[in-house]
């Protein structure tokens, strides 16, 4: 998964979307994995990840090579709807990417927060506090509630380290350090991207 997310940046500090896509399948292995609980949250992110691979292999695929070159053929071909979504057409690469985007800012915020902490704070209440911080701003009341009561199942710090194959707390710094170091990076480039193309708000 670190690996996915370091290769999604070229030296150019592009972002290449089949990369990406990797990363993000890499981290639905992780969550599948603590449980079924997590499943409509793994099928969630499963969805958006098809729309994407979806638009890479199709006709205009090479248009979907980099995350700025989606864009701009996006923008170029009027794909991407600025007031509404339009509910019987595949939503547009550019607000499906915008979701996990979103997402990728809880998880860094997570990491962060699990890589950081002594190593006996319940994963669930970092998990929440990063969620209220981030994520949760863009989610209805409804998705909140069913966000939270997941929450109460996520596993304890130790089954986390098992999970990640870390023997300590002192091993799970350094590989969670380095996770969010390269969500970091991919975060920043694309929230730039998006941020010049008056693209943070698309419905
Ligand atoms: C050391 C530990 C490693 C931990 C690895 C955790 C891996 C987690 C991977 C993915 C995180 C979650 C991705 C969630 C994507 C959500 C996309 C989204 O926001 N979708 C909403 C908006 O879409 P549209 O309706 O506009 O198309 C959608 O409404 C939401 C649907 C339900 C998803 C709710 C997710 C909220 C929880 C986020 C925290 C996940 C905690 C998982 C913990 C394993």
């Amino acid at each position: 998964m670190v690996q996915s997310f370091y290769d999604c940046v070229t030296n150019d500090n592009e972002i290449l979307l089949v990369h990406y896509l990797e990363g993000w399948r890499e981290l639905i292995k992780f969550m599948d994995s603590m449980g079924s609980v997590f499943g409509f949250i793994s099928h969630e992110t499963m969805t958006k990840i098809n729309i994407l691979q979806g638009y890479l292999d199709g006709e205009n695929g090479k248009s979907y090579k980099t995350i700025k070159s989606m864009i701009n053929y996006e923008l170029e071909n009027q794909v991407v709807n600025f007031k509404y979504l339009p509910s019987k057409q595949v939503p547009s690469g550019c607000r499906t990417l915008l979701r996990m985007h979103r997402a990728l800012k809880w998880l860094e915020v997570f990491l962060y927060k699990v890589g950081t902490s002594p190593g006996h704070d319940k994963t669930s209440e970092m998990c929440a506090e990063a969620y209220h911080k981030t994520l949760s701003h863009y989610h209805s009341w409804f998705i909140r509630q069913v966000a939270e009561v997941a929450f109460l199942a996520m596993p304890p710090v130790e089954d986390m380290y098992k999970i990640v194959c870390v023997k300590d707390h002192e091993e799970a710094k350094v590989v969670l350090l380095t996770t969010v170091d390269s969500i970091v990076k991919v975060y920043n480039i694309t929230q730039e991207l998006y941020t010049i193309n008056n693209m943070l708000d698309l419905p």
